[in-house]
């Protein structure tokens, strides 16, 4: 892939002020954002918190009304097809058509992305062998288990060969084995190629784990920023100045959440969109 000399100086994405609002909801409000060439980055926060908005104007889905967005330095207002170019996006939404197989479904997404012609089939089998989907290849999609589903998916937005690839929940739905299998794709596929991940997700223990650094949203905002391990000291130190037990388990990034989503929490989830996004997601897989 070619390279600006320009985009070796910048952060993979950079959002600045970024606002968004529906109607009277602001969904995203003033939201500033880093993410580092390379890094695995987790968007954390309750439902409704702003992250598939956010995501989705970093992806040039969304218009961006107010703030600015870069990635790789190029601005998604003014440089919309650079942009698309260098990502790859797997959405909350299926994304693979059930009745193409699976090396349809990556052939179309090659075609999409505009991967030339003659290296085509190449590139589609070896995002299939990244996601060791070369054997189900031939089968339609509409055979494949929930973890096929989204590793099939991996290959799609793999297809392209993307600098930043964007996940929206890319393990929703999943039992756990098949949420690992998830996990150790995207994490080969960045170790062989540096490419860097964004990704949301709720589950705390996966940020932990497979996360460089998070980011809390709540409110439009990012409220907590860090390594998952310093989120976790950081809350264990103002539990101890607050007259805490000296001897305390280490919080987790659960505890973390709780305490930056608050009393928030029951206010904010479980509106009639949000659970039926995630049913839908939920039952597609299942
Ligand atoms: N198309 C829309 N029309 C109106 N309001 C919307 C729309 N999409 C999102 N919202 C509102 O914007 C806010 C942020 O939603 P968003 O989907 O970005 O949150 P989220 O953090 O991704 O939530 P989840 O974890 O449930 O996916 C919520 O209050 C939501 O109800």
């Amino acid at each position: 892939m070619t390279r600006d000399a320009a985009d070796e100086q910048h952060d993979a994405v950079t959002c600045t002020g970024l606002t968004y609002t529906f109607g009277e909801t602001k969904a995203v409000a003033g939201l500033d954002l880093s993410v580092g060439e390379g890094e695995v980055f987790g968007l954390l926060g309750p439902n409704g918190a702003g992250k598939t908005t956010a995501i989705r104007c970093i992806t040039t889905l969304l218009p961006v009304p107010a703030g600015m967005v870069h990635v790789f330095g190029h601005d998604t207002a003014g440089d919309r097809m650079a942009v698309r170019r260098l990502l790859g996006y797997v959405p909350q939404q299926l994304s693979a058509d059930a009745g193409l197989t699976g090396r349809e479904n990556v052939a179309l997404f090659a075609r999409v992305f505009d991967v030339p012609r003659r290296e085509r089939a190449a590139r589609v089998e070896q995002a299939l062998t990244a996601v060791d989907l070369t054997e189900a290849a031939g089968r339609l999609a509409s055979t494949y288990s929930g973890g096929m589903v989204r590793r099939l998916e991996l290959a799609q937005a793999l297809v392209s060969a993307p600098r930043l690839l964007i996940l929206d929940e890319p393990t929703i739905g999943l039992d756990p084995i098949a949420r690992t299998g998830v996990w150790e794709h995207i994490n080969a596929v960045r170790a062989a190629t540096g490419m860097t991940v964004l990704v949301t997700t709720h589950y705390m223990d996966e940020a932990d784990q497979y996360c460089d650094r998070v980011g809390l949203m709540h409110g439009g905002r990012i409220r907590a920023l860090g390594t998952p391990i310093q989120l976790r000291e950081g809350l264990g130190e103002r539990r101890r100045a607050e007259g805490g037990p000296a001897d305390a388990p280490l919080p987790t990034l659960e505890d973390v959440f709780r305490e930056v989503a608050g009393s928030g929490l029951d206010d904010q989830s479980g509106g009639f969109r949000d659970v039926r996004s995630t049913r839908r997601t939920a039952n597609r897989v299942g």
